[in-house]
């Protein structure tokens, strides 16, 4: 079975004190309504798992799901929704900073962003918050579906000539709408956690039966 074919609901936290302790993560990140938990549910192949919403700002706590394994996926709040109070926003953009920046078990960020308008400040942001912890991030170009051909090439090529100089930065187009690219998540997410628990093995030789 495919990585995240597996993949079931486990928890809702609302504040960073309540994170579980155990398990390895993958964070979701992403400007609100950029098609964050779209994605989680075609790469889980399951029409609701994660909540959507032609509302954006509805993502409004981490989302837990398990893969099996201790192997967690986090869905994180989606920022930059002009209609959320500047009181609330800013406690999560402290508590998004605070979870980037020093959460151990997180191994690896995905940036999921609109295609038609990656890299805004705001995701740069996330992105100053993460890239000093060395962990690796890949890019979710979402809703590809709307952009022509050319168009596809361009904003792929564009980001990823940003991050030309960071081999912890990978990218790629992706459509929830058309299930393309889920192939391409799936490896670069399950290579994350294949070096993880193999790290884990090393350091603690005991904790084998996890990796079965
Ligand atoms: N055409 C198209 N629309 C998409 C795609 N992915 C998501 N959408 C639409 O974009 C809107 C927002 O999607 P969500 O998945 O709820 O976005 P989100 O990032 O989880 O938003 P928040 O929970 O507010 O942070 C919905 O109307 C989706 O149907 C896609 O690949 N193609
Ligand atoms: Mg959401």
């Amino acid at each position: 079975m495919s990585l995240f074919q597996g993949l079931q609901f486990l928890t809702t936290v609302n504040d960073l004190k309540t994170l579980p302790h155990e398990g390895v993560e993958v964070a979701f990140a992403g400007r609100s309504n950029a098609g964050k938990s779209s994605a989680i549910n075609t790469l889980a192949n399951i029409t609701r798992l994660a909540y959507v919403s032609k509302t954006p700002g509805r993502t409004q706590h981490i989302n837990y799901f398990d893969f099996g394994n201790e192997r967690r996926l986090v869905d994180l709040p989606g920022y930059g929704y002009a209609e959320v109070p500047e009181r609330i926003r800013k406690h999560w953009q402290g508590l998004l900073a605070q979870y980037l920046s020093h959460r151990d078990n997180l191994i690896g960020l995905v940036l999921i962003m609109d295609s038609r308008r990656p890299l805004t400040d705001l995701d740069r942001n996330m992105l100053s918050w993460f890239r000093p912890t060395g962990k690796p991030i890949h890019c979710i170009l979402t809703k590809s579906d709307k952009l022509n051909n050319q168009e596809k090439a361009l904003v792929l090529r564009k980001v990823k000539a940003e991050f030309a100089d960071d081999a912890m930065i990978t990218v790629q187009l992706f459509s929830s709408l058309k299930k393309q690219g889920v192939d391409e998540v799936e490896q670069v997410v399950g290579s994350w956690f294949t070096a993880a628990l193999e790290l884990r093995n090393e350091l603690d030789p005991t904790s084998g039966e996890a990796n079965s």
